[in-house]
């Protein structure tokens, strides 16, 4: 199990993070989401020792963390952290860099392991390519089977996926967390996006304004947003006053209700149109199948 116990830290005299206390359980995964400039890669820069607490303890099982005051090399063994600047051999091929940090000593197993670790992140095509010659997103790629590569207890994700295209995203995080959770390796995702949360994360952490404003299950969160930030991390929402928060897709179009509107803009999405219209001078957003005729009057219902 992973616990933070009530850890406080600034960079120079600005505080970052205040009081912050949680636990992960061996196994699960967590997200952690906020602003930019919450402290999200700061918390997972602290959880590996990059810095020195100025109060508080962090605990993986029954190691301590701790930072460079105490340590000559930042990370502890059992523990990888992919940062949003991956930091990568360019010189060497995409399976040498894979390979680093495994031993030379079973040659077979080694690649063996290579192959799995390209399988999981879909390069095995540019196993033999030199990384200086990658895109960003497949350099991301690599990055991220170096940290798995010899298995770590736990690890440190920071924006995992954001260099890479919505095409190889979907499957690459479906593999990458598949393969996490099957090897037990305790997983913290930093992330500005709902997709990496809402199907693979157990919990999900929210900072604000240095501290944690939530903690609980994607689930419970969703469906119970406690606050505007929360609630457009998932989406399109409005804040009405008869309703509180209430998601674009909530509302639908009725004969007669109480919450009248008029239609200003239709956004097409594919599947459905975002429709922005005025009630009394407030914006509301809903969805709806086809597009309306800016200026047509409507009644709304929550569903
Ligand atoms: N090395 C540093 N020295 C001084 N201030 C820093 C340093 N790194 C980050 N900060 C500041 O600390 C705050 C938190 O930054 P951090 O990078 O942790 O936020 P974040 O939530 O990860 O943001 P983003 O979503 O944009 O990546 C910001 O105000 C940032 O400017």
């Amino acid at each position: 199990m992973l616990e933070v116990k009530n850890i406080y830290f600034n960079y120079n005299k600005t505080v970052v993070l205040k009081d912050i206390n949680f636990t992960v359980k061996t196994g699960d995964h967590v997200s952690i989401i906020g602003e930019s400039g919450s402290g999200k890669s700061t918390l997972l820069k602290l959880l590996y020792g990059t810095y020195d607490l100025d109060q508080g303890h962090i605990f993986w099982k029954d190691s301590e963390i701790l930072g460079p005051k105490h340590n000559l090399i930042i990370g502890p063994e059992f523990m990888k952290y992919v940062a949003q600047e991956f930091d990568l051999m360019p010189f060497i091929t995409v399976a040498e860099n894979i390979g680093a940090f495994l031993s030379n000593f079973y040659p077979e197993e080694k690649q063996e392991r290579i192959n799995e670790l390209l399988d999981v992140v879909e390069l095995k095509p540019f196993a033999k390519t030199k990384v200086k010659e990658l895109s960003g997103g497949q350099k991301q790629r690599v990055a991220l089977a170096r940290a798995i590569a010899k298995q770590p207890e736990i690890i440190l994700l920071d924006e995992p996926f954001s260099h890479i295209d919505n095409f190889k995203k979907q499957s690459l995080r479906r593999n990458l967390f598949k393969y996490l959770k099957e090897k037990n390796i305790t997983c913290i995702v930093a992330t500005h996006d709902k997709d990496d949360v809402l199907s693979y994360s157990d919990n999900m952490i929210v900072l604000h304004d240095t501290k944690i404003i939530a903690n609980n299950t994607p689930q419970q969160l969703y469906e119970n947003p406690e606050n505007k930030l929360i609630a457009s991390f998932f989406g399109e929402f409005n804040e009405l006053k008869s309703n509180g928060i209430v998601y674009a897709h909530q509302l639908k179009v009725v004969d007669t209700s109480d919450l009248k509107a008029i239609v200003k803009q239709s956004y097409y999405k594919g599947n459905y149109y975002l429709i922005e219209a005025d009630s009394n001078g407030e914006t509301v957003f809903f969805e709806h199948d086809i597009a309306l005729q800016k200026g047509k009057a409507i009644f709304l219902n929550r569903v």
